[in-house]
């Protein structure tokens, strides 16, 4: 089957346009984003024995700290490294750190950790990557592509311009991605496609164009 494939600003359009005319509330996508992505976890041959998610305090962050907490309630070891300060969080990333806080999910500070794991999840940047990864951004994906473990990147692989490919400054190598919706050009370009891995496109409830014919 021939897949879309959609840019930065039209993820932006359908997402908003799926919160704010149909109605769908933000932390329900966000939820469906989280399970797709734990599925593919799950439907892969990963060792699940030490896990690590790497969230930044956007929504793509937001995404990774569900995923962290659907598999803390799986009973799986998984801890939570935060870039960025959980004060200025999106509200969805706060709830969802709130959430973390409920079941006593750690959140580590050494990048050691993250170099020893055996599963990493990418959860920095997805679509709201705006500008050249620098400072503690950039330590956190050299530690990630350091790190013998598999990685599972959340909608684009961080510091991958999902229009263009290109690489700002320093980007995941992840071994899969789940992606929101559709495709996006970016993950399409060479760049792109060393750094996404396998590409899973995950339906969000999020459409180009609205299924109403489905409804008469
Ligand atoms: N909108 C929705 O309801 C859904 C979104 N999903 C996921 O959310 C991301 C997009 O989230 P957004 O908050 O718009 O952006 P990001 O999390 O990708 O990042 C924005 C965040 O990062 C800062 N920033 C940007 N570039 C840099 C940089 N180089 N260094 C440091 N900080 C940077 C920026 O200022 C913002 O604070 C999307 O990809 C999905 O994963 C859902 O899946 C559900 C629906
Ligand atoms: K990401």
């Amino acid at each position: 089957m021939m897949s879309k494939a959609i840019t930065i600003a039209e993820a932006q359009r359908y997402d908003a346009h799926t919160i704010n005319e149909i109605g769908i509330p933000a932390l329900v996508l966000m939820e469906r984003a989280a399970l797709a992505t734990f599925n593919n976890i799950l439907n892969d041959d990963f060792d699940l024995s030490r896990i690590v998610v790497v969230a930044a305090t956007g929504n793509n962050g937001g995404d990774g700290i569900a995923v962290a907490r659907l598999l803390k309630v799986r009973g799986l070891n998984v801890e939570i490294y935060l870039l960025g300060d959980p004060d200025s969080a999106t509200p969805q990333t706060k709830q969802q750190l709130k959430i973390a806080d409920y079941y006593s999910i750690p959140r580590i500070t050494d990048l050691n950790r993250i170099v020893n794991a055996t599963l990493i999840v990418d959860a920095i940047f997805g679509v709201g990557l705006s500008r050249l990864i620098t400072g503690k951004f950039a330590d956190a994906i050299n530690a990630i592509n350091a790190a013998d473990a598999k990685t599972v990147a959340i909608d684009v692989p961080s510091g991958i311009n999902a229009d263009t490919g290109d690489v700002l400054g320093v980007a995941v190598v992840a071994d899969s991605t789940t992606t929101m919706a559709y495709n996006k050009v970016g993950l399409l370009t060479t760049s792109g496609k060393q750094h996404s891995g396998t590409i899973h496109v995950a339906d969000i409830g999020i459409y180009a164009q609205d299924r109403l014919e489905h409804a008469r």
